[in-house]
């Protein structure tokens, strides 16, 4: 193993101080199916401090939704606990935003409607002003300034996603849990989002889960990528912490010396 992926080098020191924002134990998932009982997860364990930025890799069906649903609290544990911020989940919540691979925006709503939605749930008393500001703001920060009153289906699949982003942002979650959420872009448009992403979160250093089958994507984006051991009974096999500065620029991180280590790393976990 190269001596920039060894375990020990598995902290990362800015986080050091950190408190746990999300944590999974034994957790165990068993979807009932005509032939059977199928165990997606079982015994999984996982730990992400306040404010890390953490990528799940894994082979197709290994379970990496199902994972991210439950956090999400969309989908019932069959075993094992979730606590975000030290407390146990119950069901959904807003402190836990999800960014799926489709926005699903309402399409007779305009972008900044659709982000108001929300908002309107999660800061009640908030003055109308107040909730128009927070939908400004985030749709300006993921570039769409100009098209707050533009009908989602006016918006081109990129530029919905970005209202997803939005969306998610707009309701200040603990955590943001992001399912694929550029698998449907082209590759131009994917990299613009990552970097949007990335901006947001740089600045309001909020605790972010994305899963991904890209493996540069879940470099770039991520503190720590985490693989998952293929299904059933899948749990995580692997993590790798990845150590670039932040703000990253992708010129800067494919050019880096290590870059390659760790993507060989990765893909030598999802080739075995
Ligand atoms: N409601 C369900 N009932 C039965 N089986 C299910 C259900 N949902 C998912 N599964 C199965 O559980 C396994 C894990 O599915 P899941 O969608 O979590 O995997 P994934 O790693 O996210 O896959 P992909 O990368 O293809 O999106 C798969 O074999 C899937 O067919």
């Amino acid at each position: 193993m190269n001596a920039i992926v060894s375990k020990e080098n598995l902290h990362i020191p800015h986080l050091d101080k950190q408190p746990e924002m999300l944590v999974c134990e034994e957790l165990r998932k068993v979807y009932p199916t005509p032939k059977g009982d199928y165990v997606v997860l079982d015994d999984l364990h996982l730990s992400i401090k306040k404010g890390e930025f953490v990528s799940i890799i894994g082979h197709s069906g290994c379970g990496k939704s199902t994972l991210l649903t439950m956090i999400a609290g969309l989908n019932n544990l069959s075993g094992g606990k979730i606590q975000v911020d030290q407390e146990p989940i119950s069901g959904a919540g807003p402190d836990r935003a999800v960014v799926f691979q489709s926005p699903s925006l309402l399409p007779w709503l305009t972008a900044l409607q659709n982000v108001m939605i929300g908002v309107k749930q999660v800061f009640p008393h908030a003055s109308k002003a107040e909730k128009l500001d927070i939908c400004k703001y985030y749709l300006d920060k993921v570039g769409l300034g100009n098209d707050f009153d533009k009908k989602a289906t006016s918006l081109s699949q990129g530029m919905q996603q970005r209202v997803g982003i939005a969306r998610a942002f707009a309701l200040k979650p603990k955590i943001l849990l992001l399912d694929e959420p550029f698998g449907m872009l082209d590759s131009l448009t994917r990299g613009e989002l990552q970097d949007v992403l990335l901006e947001i979160w740089q600045k309001e250093k909020i605790t972010a889960v994305a899963i991904t089958h890209d493996v540069d994507e879940s470099i770039f984006l991520a503190d720590r990528v985490i693989m998952m051991t293929s299904g059933p009974y899948a749990k995580i096999g692997d993590e790798l912490v990845i150590p670039f500065e932040r703000p990253r620029i992708r010129k800067e991180v494919l050019e880096h010396p290590a870059y390659y280590d760790y993507r060989g790393y990765l893909m030598d976990f999802l080739n075995h």
